[in-house]
């Protein structure tokens, strides 16, 4: 009898993690969806450099039509060249700073209705904020934060009044510093954990009119804007980023090109910042019922792993700090 019990226990067991799979292929919202990118508009401001070039020309290898964003005139008319003389195809210009909405707005009605909005233009200088000037703060929100707005408000009008050209989408590109405040970041985790609140605000606004929202988090990246970064930034600062190693430009950018064309809310590049993903999901919209179901059961022991990860953290701050005061 005790042996026929067990037996039948041990039947029932791996029934509870297939009906918890099954209720969450049942509730998990939004559902998937595929993003076509092959001859659609694709746009991405910040493009004349770095993972927002790297984006746009293989968006043009995979037969989109392009256009890209930027202040510098004469970085975008590399860009285009180099873009060219890669994929042979020739891609849309337009200078502008996004932080100036009437010149944004121009060019995004110039440049005709959007499928595909990559919103990765960023600035990023670290430095502990009380060596901060309050204008560097206002610049880096304007730049990262307020022009994102810009940038979406001035695409959104046309992109919601698409008629039967399938499903369009809507990406950002924030920073591992989007999902955990870092020394250093103090300006720019803010603009860019300001990002998660703007996606998952819209993405329940425009999901009646077919359009998906995607959040990239991607960890240190060989680009131009980082080499430059590097230059000033504390060794503290390198210490806690080098947690999630780093990455190359084209590799990050075939990983957000998975993700948007997944149809993907949260985005991450490596295995580290999956593992950030995992530990900050939070509230966040989830369209896999497999991922809705690895967040359940890893809840608990991956904010053990996060705790170790902070422990981690403040001894070499500590440790920094005492070698400074010195
Ligand atoms: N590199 C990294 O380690 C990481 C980067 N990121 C994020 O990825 C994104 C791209 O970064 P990355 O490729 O490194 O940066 P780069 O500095 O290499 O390129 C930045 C791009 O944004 C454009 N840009 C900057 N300011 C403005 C503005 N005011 N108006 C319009 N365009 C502007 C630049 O052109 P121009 O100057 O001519 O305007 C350029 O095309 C950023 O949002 C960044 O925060 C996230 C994680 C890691
Ligand atoms: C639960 C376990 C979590 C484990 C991993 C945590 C690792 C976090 C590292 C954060 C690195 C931040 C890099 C910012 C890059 C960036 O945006 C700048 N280069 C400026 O552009």
């Amino acid at each position: 009898m005790a042996a026929m019990d067990s037996l039948f226990l041990l039947f029932l067991i791996p029934l509870i993690p297939l009906s918890l799979l099954a209720i969450l292929a049942l509730i998990v919202r939004p559902r998937p969806i595929k993003i076509p990118i092959k001859s659609r508009h694709v746009f991405v401001t910040g493009g004349s450099s770095g993972i927002g070039l790297a984006l746009a020309q293989r968006a043009a290898s995979e037969g989109a039509r392009v256009s890209i964003l930027a202040r510098s005139a004469e970085k975008l008319e590399e860009a285009k060249k180099l873009i060219q003389l890669a994929t042979g195809v020739e891609v849309a210009t337009f200078s502008a700073d996004v932080r100036d909405y009437d010149a944004v707005s121009k060019a995004i009605d110039e440049s005709g209705p959007i499928d595909v909005l990559v919103v990765n233009q960023g600035v990023f200088v670290a430095k502990e904020l009380v060596n901060h000037s309050p204008e560097d703060v206002k610049f880096t929100i304007d730049v990262n934060l307020v022009g994102s707005f810009n940038v979406i408000k001035a695409a959104l009008p046309a992109m919601k009044a698409r008629k039967d050209r399938g499903p369009a989408s809507i990406s950002l590109v924030s920073s591992q510093a989007g999902q955990v405040g870092i020394y250093g970041y103090a300006a720019y985790s803010a603009t860019k954990f300001g990002l998660q609140g703007l996606a998952q605000a819209l993405q329940q606004e425009v999901i009646a009119d077919d359009v998906h929202v995607t959040l990239i988090f991607p960890p240190d990246t060989d680009t131009p804007g980082f080499e430059e970064e590097q230059k000033s930034r504390p060794e503290v600062t390198a210490i806690i980023a080098a947690s999630s190693g780093s990455m190359k430009t084209e590799e990050v950018a075939r990983k957000a090109m998975e993700g948007i064309k997944a149809g993907k809310f949260t985005v991450s590049c490596n295995f580290e910042g999956f593992l950030l993903s995992l530990a900050t999901t939070g509230m966040s919209p989830q369209r896999s019922c497999w991922l809705a179901f690895l967040e359940v059961i890893t809840a608990g022991p991956i904010r053990l792993v996060a705790l170790f990860f902070q422990w981690d953290w403040y001894k070499a701050i500590e440790k920094w700090s005492k070698t400074k005061t010195k």
